[in-house]
């Protein structure tokens, strides 16, 4: 127990603000749950200020790392999420030497109920995936933290990389012997629950849900997107509706209100700032900075379901100062008041392109 003295620690991993809001979540829900250890979050420059001061109110550490990228279009397009090559960032959980065992979760998780009894396992413990169950899933495992492990890995993420683009496939081929090795390191599922099981095996939720200690919101579609989604009385919109409920009583008053899920409500709902923050120049040169970044990997603008909008910009990025006569109509009639807010001009078409900007 506890080597040397040092703590023990909860980590996870946030290079966006939209991220951060979950880690936010799951945070006020480790709290909730009475957990006796540390809340650690690791973040990269992609999180604002005020985020980040958001985020030193909810967690002990709030501890900056570098962006650690794939950059391997090809393999993450095969899961069609493109945005995945970020999550290598994770490994830098392995350098927290000042904890003698960690528990790294996903900022997509939520605990459900005291999890403390995590630290009794060993490395590598996790969950099975639900898509390829001899693979462990990457979003809950016990760790030791170690700079030797840490290189372990970066170096194989150099040599080998990763088969699906991200940590999981690295992770899984590293510790390879997972699935035969130590059945003590098979962490239950109700330790790492995905939404989605509760329709792909739906009379084994019935069985087994009520005992469910972390929900994993494994997927593109994340709680944070989807303000209305979520019926509380489907299984899955039980779990959603339990991510609202803290994110509206912890998360939201704390931020004052000028989050931007404030922002994306008003949008929604036809109150635009038209003159102000989401005025036409703010949100139009974020978008083309991200789009003239030649570095860019193709995929991220190929792949998703953003293609309408990005594929126009696209275009008009190519000669950013001459913008078509199709876009200075899009300009006038966004500053008329008359966008496309539900449509091409949507908030969350926008935002994704932002924080593709961000995690840069
Ligand atoms: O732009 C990003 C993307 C991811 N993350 C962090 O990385 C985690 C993993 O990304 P996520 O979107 O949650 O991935 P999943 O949908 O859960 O997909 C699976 O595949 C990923 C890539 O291998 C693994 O990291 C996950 O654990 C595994 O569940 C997130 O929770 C965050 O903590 C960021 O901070 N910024
Ligand atoms: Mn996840």
């Amino acid at each position: 127990m506890a080597s040397q003295g040092k703590p023990m620690a909860w980590v996870t991993l946030a290079t966006t603000d939209a991220y951060a809001l979950g880690a936010l979540v799951l945070a006020h829900s480790l709290r909730q749950a009475g957990t006796a250890h540390r809340l650690v979050v690791m973040i990269t420059p992609g999180v604002t200020d005020t985020m980040r001061t958001q985020l030193s109110g909810a967690f002990d550490d709030v501890i900056s790392v570098d962006v650690m990228d794939s950059g391997d279009a090809a393999h993450l397009a095969l899961m069609s999420r493109p945005e995945l090559g970020v999550t290598l960032t994770k490994l830098h959980c392995w350098t927290l030497t000042q904890f003698s065992k960690c528990v790294f979760l996903d900022a997509d998780c939520l605990v459900m109920t005291n999890c403390d009894e995590l630290f009794e396992r060993e490395e590598l413990s996790a969950a099975p995936d639900i898509g390829w169950p001899d693979c462990f899933n990457s979003g809950v495992f016990v760790f030791t933290p170690s700079q030797e492990t840490f290189r372990a890995l970066v170096q194989l993420a150099a040599e080998t990389g990763s088969f699906d683009g991200g940590d999981q496939g690295l992770l899984n081929t590293h510790f390879s012997d997972w699935a035969t090795r130590d059945i003590s390191r098979h962490l239950p599922f109700v330790y790492n629950m995905t939404a989605s099981a509760t329709y792909t095996y739906l009379p084994a939720f019935l069985r087994f849900g009520k005992d469910v200690k972390i929900v994993h919101f494994l997927g593109s579609n994340k709680p944070w997107m989807n303000p209305q989604a979520g019926d509380a009385s489907s299984p899955a919109g039980r779990f959603h509706a339990a991510w609202w409920d803290i994110y509206q009583s912890r998360v939201r008053r704390a931020d004052g209100g000028h989050h931007f899920l404030e922002q994306r409500r008003r949008w929604e709902e036809g109150r635009i700032d038209f003159t102000g923050a989401d005025r036409f120049d703010n949100v139009w040169r974020r978008i083309t900075e991200n789009l003239e970044r030649p570095e860019q990997p193709a995929a991220a603008q190929e792949v998703g379901a953003h293609s309408e909008l990005v594929s126009g910009l696209a275009k008009v990025s190519l000669s950013p100062a001459e913008p078509s006569p199709e876009d200075s109509a899009r300009r006038a009639a966004w500053e008329r008041g008359q966008m496309d807010y539900m449509g091409s001009d949507s908030f969350e078409n926008i935002m994704s392109k932002m924080n593709q900007t961000l995690k840069k």
